[in-house]
């Protein structure tokens, strides 16, 4: 109730309303009063009236129930304004009246005063209560106020905190939103994820059946595999076997291919023979045709004569017709004559003198015309025999013709049947070089010397008979243990070595072909390193590899160059000894010491071509040349004396020879390198026995072979890092050890009883270089430019 009425309060107070002016509001309107502010309205009303007694109107006085205290009277607008309106009667000569009148009007004008201070005290009264409910209103509005900002404050911390929270809903919304989005997704995703996974499950099963099926299947196939194993065994048997058949096969291939070889000779001495066959039918030839020549212009010298002679006769022919009808004119003249008998007789004689002329010119022309016939019968046989004749000529020219073409014909063919021979040859000698492997052992046992020592009988090596091992195995016998290795050919102490070169013949022909060769020999001091490289060259029997190669290699350059192919040869010799590379063929190296201060660095190219830098090299055309340059290197190279071999070569020798070749008719370049090395000797310090120099010596030797081994080791074992740099000599022969070349090494045995250790060191090493596989052998092939290049590399 209480907040109802101050509820009221404070709304009057909005409207400037006071709470009793609805009370007095009648009254104010019956006293004419505007409605406005209370405090300076009820002082306006009280002026008013005020004046309205001081200017002395009459004021109609509308209640006349007045008392004397005037107090119950009461005014409203309209009676003050009357009474204020009210004009005093006065008359100039009734001031009774007058002063009656006004006395009267003073007194309605104090009751009106009266009334009028009455009211104010109400008024007064009323606002001070109205005051102070102004003021309790007020100090209720005020703690509304508070309470207002307060709850206002609170609401609008409400408010922020809600719109925080609203935002976050908003945020958390969203997110859901997004994750729900996601999880829509990822539903959608893992159902069809379920489908595939359901189908895949079908089909996995399907398999599974599949499976269980071929399960059972394989294992039926299990047995009959297993069945099939123990047939494949006794194959395998068969087929090894078969191998050694093939094995054998190989070495008739390699008889068929050297009888093939022989075959190629006789077919190129046979086509040397058609070729000089070809020259004389060809001068034949040229002899026919010249008579031919002859025998066409001698007929054409009688066509011209017959025609010539035709022209005689036609004229003479001519010339016996006129004069024939000559004759004929003259009788019928005579006839004319004769008749007319009476004419003179000088006339008659004249006239038989010119017939008796006529007559006899008529019989030599008659006698040139049978000459001329004659002749022309004879010209005409004669025309007739040279025809003949020359149709003769032509019918052999022709045979000749036909025969020149079937041996240009025949020559060609065998020039194929050559070039297809050599290609044939090729493959074959690849082939059998593939089978063998790129890297292949030779090892070689040289004979009991007579410097070995007589009486000791005791047999170190011996030599298997079996088929299989026939000429690949070879038995060490130490203190009683038997060491058995097989190498790719094994040479008896008998073996000549005529016999070892067949065996690489065609690894120098491989040289000539575009390949790189290496042939190293490796073997303890004198176990016949250098007689099987070099042997003796003054005995043609005991000739080594070294001549023997050469020998073939320019053989069968002539032999090539038939075939248009055009060699340039280029030799080089070096030796390292030490550790250090030293040039053989220098000019300087025999008189002075420039040598010696010269560093030889070897260098590879990118094609695996070696360079020395500032190495001589000589170009050579014939194997006498090389053999001349071998004498000079020999007497440069460093021999020294140990207690095993008194011309024990202490330096590994090097000698290159590079083939480049092109093939003018095929536009084929060839560049192959066949290097030859005779190795120092592979002793072991304690056997050689060295002391000072010459132990340094063996060290450096030992050095650079046992970095031989490490490198040939590495290669076995397919190592990243090989060792080439480690000597002079690995980095000089990585190429052909570690790249395309055709690479074969001869182990050197001594039978010596005293040097079955060496020996045993030696064949263990070859064994393991027997088991490496470098690189398969590329031949090398080019263009002009590209050798151009390589020479231009080489003399820089
Ligand atoms: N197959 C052989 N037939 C005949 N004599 C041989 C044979 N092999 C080697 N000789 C002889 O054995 C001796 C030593 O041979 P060689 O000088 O070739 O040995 P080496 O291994 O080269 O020695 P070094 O390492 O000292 O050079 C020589 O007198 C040589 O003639």
């Amino acid at each position: 109730m209480a907040s109802k009425n101050s509820n009221r309060a404070a709304a009057n107070l909005a409207q400037n309303k006071y709470p009793s002016e609805d009370v007095s509001i009648e009254k104010r309107r019956r006293i004419g009063t505007p409605k406005m502010p209370l405090n300076t309205g009820r002082r306006t009303q009280a002026r008013q009236a005020l004046t309205v007694v001081n200017v002395g109107r009459e004021v109609p006085l509308t209640n006349d129930n007045s008392d004397s205290n005037g107090v119950a009277m009461e005014f409203t607008a309209d009676d003050v304004e009357a009474l204020l309106n009210e004009k005093l009667k006065k008359s100039r000569f009734n001031h009774k009246e007058n002063s009656e009148h006004m006395s009267e009007c003073i007194k309605r004008l104090k009751l009106c005063i009266k009334w009028f201070q009455q009211v104010e005290g109400k008024y007064i009264l009323e606002q001070e209560s109205l005051k102070n409910l102004l003021e309790s209103a007020e100090n209720k509005c005020s703690d509304i106020e508070v309470k207002f900002t307060a709850k206002e404050d609170e609401l609008n911390s409400i408010i922020i905190e809600l719109r925080k929270n609203i935002l976050a809903l908003q945020e958390n919304v969203a997110k859901e939103e997004s994750e729900k989005s996601k999880a829509l997704d990822s539903l959608s995703e893992e159902k069809e994820v379920r489908l595939a996974a359901e189908r895949q499950q079908e089909s996995v099963s399907a398999d599974l059946k599949r499976s269980q099926e071929q399960c059972s299947d394989l294992n039926l196939k299990l047995k009959s595999l297993e069945d099939m194993h123990k047939r494949v065994q006794e194959y395998n048997k068969s087929l090894q076997q078969y191998n050694t058949k093939l094995q054998s096969d190989l070495n008739r291939t390699q008889e068929n291919l050297q009888r093939v070889d022989k075959e190629k000779a006789a077919v190129v001495e046979n086509l040397s023979s058609v070729r000089g066959q070809n020259s004389s039918l060809q001068e034949q030839i040229a002899s026919s045709r010249a008579m031919y020549d002859e025998v066409i212009k001698e007929r054409e010298t009688l066509r011209n004569e017959i025609v010539s002679v035709r022209c005689d006769l036609h004229q003479v022919r001519d010339d016996r017709d006129q004069q024939l009808r000559q004759v004929q004119l003259l009788l019928a003249d005579v006839e004319k004559y004769k008749e007319c008998a009476g004419k003179s007789a000088a006339d008659l004689r004249l006239m038989s003198e010119k017939y008796n002329e006529l007559e006899s010119r008529c019989a030599s022309q008659s006698e040139t015309i049978r000459r001329l016939s004659e002749q022309l019968a004879s010209a005409e046989t004669k025309l007739k025999l040279s025809d003949m004749s020359a149709i003769e000529t032509q019918s052999h020219f022709e045979e000749q013709n036909a025969l020149i073409l079937e041996l240009s014909n025949r020559l060609v063919e065998s020039d194929l049947k050559i070039v297809e021979g050599e290609k044939l040859r090729k493959k074959l000698h690849n082939t059998i070089l593939e089978l063998k492997g790129n890297i292949r052992v030779f090892c070689r046992v040289r004979p009991m010397l007579c410097e070995d020592g007589i009486g000791n009988d005791a047999k170190v090596v011996a030599f298997p008979t079996s088929t299989e091992l026939l000429g690949r195995g070879i038995d060490l016998i130490q203190n009683g243990q038997k060491h058995s290795f097989t190498f790719d050919k094994v040479f008896l102490p008998d073996e000549s070595q005529e016999d070892v070169f067949v065996e690489i013949s065609q690894l120098v022909q491989s040289a000539l072909d575009g390949y790189k060769v290496c042939i190293f020999a490796y073997g303890q001091t004198g176990s016949g390193k250098t007689y099987t490289m070099m042997g003796k060259p003054e005995h043609s029997d005991q000739k080594g590899l070294i001549p023997r190669s050469l020998e073939q290699v320019f053989e069968t350059r002539q032999i090539l160059e038939a075939q248009g192919w055009k060699y340039e040869m280029q030799v080089s010799m070096l030796e390292i000894y030490n550790e250090t590379v030293r040039d053989l063929l220098a000019p300087s190296r025999s008189s002075s010491s420039v040598d010696a201060g010269k560093q030889y660095t070897i260098k590879h190219d990118a094609i695996g071509n070696t360079y020395v830098s500032d190495l001589t090299i000589v170009d050579v055309r014939s194997s006498k040349e090389v053999s001349y340059l071998l004498d000079r290197a020999a007497q440069s190279r460093s021999v020294g004396k140990t207690q095993m071999n008194e011309q024990s070569s202490r330096s590994h020798f090097v000698f290159t020879l590079r083939i480049s070749g092109v093939n003018e008719n095929t536009d084929q370049h060839v560049q192959g390198v066949l290097n030859l090395i005779d190795l120092a000797g592979s002793e072991r310090l304690s056997k050689s026995g060295s002391t000072g120099d010459r132990l340094k010596e063996t060290q450096a030797i030992n050095k650079s072979l046992s970095s031989l081994v490490d490198v040939i080791f590495a290669l076995a074992k397919k190592e990243e890092h090989v060792p080439f740099r480690n000597s002079k000599l690995t980095y000089l022969l990585q190429p052909c050890l570690g790249g395309d070349s055709k690479t074969l090494m001869f182990v050197n045995l001594s039978p010596e009883p005293s040097s079955v250790g060496e020996s045993l060191c030696s064949l263990r090493f070859a064994a393991r270089v027997n088991s490496c596989e470098i690189g398969i052998p590329r031949r090398q092939t080019s263009t002009q430019t590209h050798i151009d290049e390589l020479q231009a590399y080489n003399s820089t």
